[in-house]
């Protein structure tokens, strides 16, 4: 039995599904069982194991021994043998996903060089290199028969448009140090890509979407003829939309308010004006801002369910509610790279999870031509919705807005499968 276990190591979670590979069908790896681990670094974590041959019959648990991606993973697979039965000795394949990939745009065994490349762009995405590494080393350890292969995030966005991946600095130095744009949720676009051509009946390459991807980390993406020609995170995936507990775009020159640089100018704030690195400004700026910062929760669902979304209409809004901050924030900054995006051809929108951050994009861009939303259908999208694709539009416009429930495991799975090479 050929098993591909496939494990995406998320800044606030880990996702792992477990495929079997039928050599006839390598393009569909069929699912047998998911698990999820949330809230890994707000204790307890929250473990979730859902057999799908047995009617997704799940298993839920809070599991106090849980407190970084490693252990998340070795209690999975402790699970994998005890509730499914399930010998890792069966499972010859593992399918992680890595982040930034810096120049490689293809998928890799994981040896020693490969390792380490890996290990070297860890500063490049702080949240997720590392953690993904520790998963790696993990599953060589407890399962050292299987290929440990890593699919990258960055490998979508590897035909960006030089002036967009370009930023204005000495180009010298730009590519000694691979200093670019990257991007980031490539697998999560690759996978929205071929669902929302699925569901229309097109072949990818003709497809122009604007695709959202809001989780923990948050990112957009500009598709044009099934390409990314920008997406919205960078050389690391701090810019571009504000996250859990990432600042997203700031003025570059916010970071020397928290160092030596500029003690305290603009405030009286003890705590501000004691000296700061600039590793610590980074610290900050990726692991203690967002809409934890804003609000104190890293949970949006929390957010939406607080905010007062009835003043959205009112541009010049002074709200001081912090969830309604945080709420309009992430609004505004959607709303200021849709506009962007939207400047090319006619696009889809495809977003998931929030009926209310759905709803207010749809309100705010049907000045653009989008079809208006319908809330019946936005509000019946479940988060467990087992379709993947749902039409939440009115009627039949060019532009519409589509809710896709995205799947990087089966993404990578489905690679893997397909990639003949991992399989002599
Ligand atoms: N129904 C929902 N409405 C709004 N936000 C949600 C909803 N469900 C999940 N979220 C947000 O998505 C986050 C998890 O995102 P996810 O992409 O799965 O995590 P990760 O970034 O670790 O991969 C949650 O912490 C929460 O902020
Ligand atoms: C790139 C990124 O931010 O990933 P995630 O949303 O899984 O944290
Ligand atoms: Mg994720």
């Amino acid at each position: 039995m050929s098993l591909v276990l496939a494990v995406n190591a998320g800044s606030s979670s880990l996702k792992i599904s477990l495929f079997r590979r039928s050599v006839d069908n390598a393009a569909n790896p069929a699912l047998l069982l998911s698990s999820s681990i949330s809230s890994i670094f707000a204790p307890p974590a929250k473990f979730k194991f859902s057999f799908v041959a047995l009617q997704h019959r799940s298993l839920n648990e809070e599991v106090e021994s849980i407190h970084d991606h490693a252990s998340a993973f070795m209690h999975f697979l402790d699970r994998l043998k005890e509730e499914a039965s399930v010998d890792p000795i069966d499972v010859k394949h593992i399918a992680h996903r890595v982040v930034h990939g810096g120049d490689y745009i293809s998928p890799v065994i994981i040896f020693e060089e490969s390792y380490h490349h890996i290990e070297r762009l860890s500063d490049l995405a702080p949240l997720h290199n590392g953690s993904a590494l520790s998963v790696i080393k993990s599953a060589i350890r407890a399962l050292p028969h299987a290929k440990s292969i890593a699919f990258f995030d960055s490998a979508f966005h590897k035909d960006l448009p030089t002036h967009v991946a370009t930023y204005a600095i000495d180009q010298q130095v730009a590519q000694e140090r691979g200093l670019k744009k990257y991007g980031f949720h490539g697998l999560s676009y690759a996978f929205i890509l071929r669902a929302v051509a699925a569901h229309l009946n097109k072949a990818p390459d003709t497809l122009n979407i604007i695709a959202l991807h809001i989780g923990s980390g948050a990112s957009m993406c500009a598709i044009r003829n099934g390409q990314s020609i920008d997406t919205s995170m960078g050389l690391t995936p701090l810019s571009g939309l504000p996250g859990a507990t990432r600042a997203g775009d700031i003025d570059a020159s916010l970071i020397f308010h928290y160092t030596s640089r500029f003690p305290a100018r603009m405030s009286h704030d003890p705590s501000i004006s004691r000296e700061v690195k600039v590793t610590e400004a980074e610290d900050i700026l990726n692991f203690k801002s967002g809409w934890k910062a804003l609000t104190g929760t890293a949970n949006f669902k929390e957010i939406t369910e607080k905010a007062d979304t009835s003043t959205l209409s009112d541009p010049m809004s002074r709200t001081a509610d912090p969830n309604t901050l945080a709420f309009r924030i992430m609004l505004d900054r959607i709303l200021h790279f849709a506009g962007a995006y939207l400047s090319g051809s006619p696009r889809r929108c495809v977003g998931e999870r929030s009926v209310e951050l759905r709803r207010a994009v749809g309100e705010a861009v049907a000045c653009l031509g989008f079809t208006a939303i319908n809330e019946k259908k936005n509000s019946q999208v479940s988060d467990r919705d087992e379709g993947i694709i749902v039409d939440i539009g009115r009627g039949d416009g060019r532009k519409r807005m589509l809710v896709c429930h995205t799947d990087e495991q089966l993404e990578m799975a489905r690679e893997c499968s397909l990639a003949s090479e991992f399989w002599v």
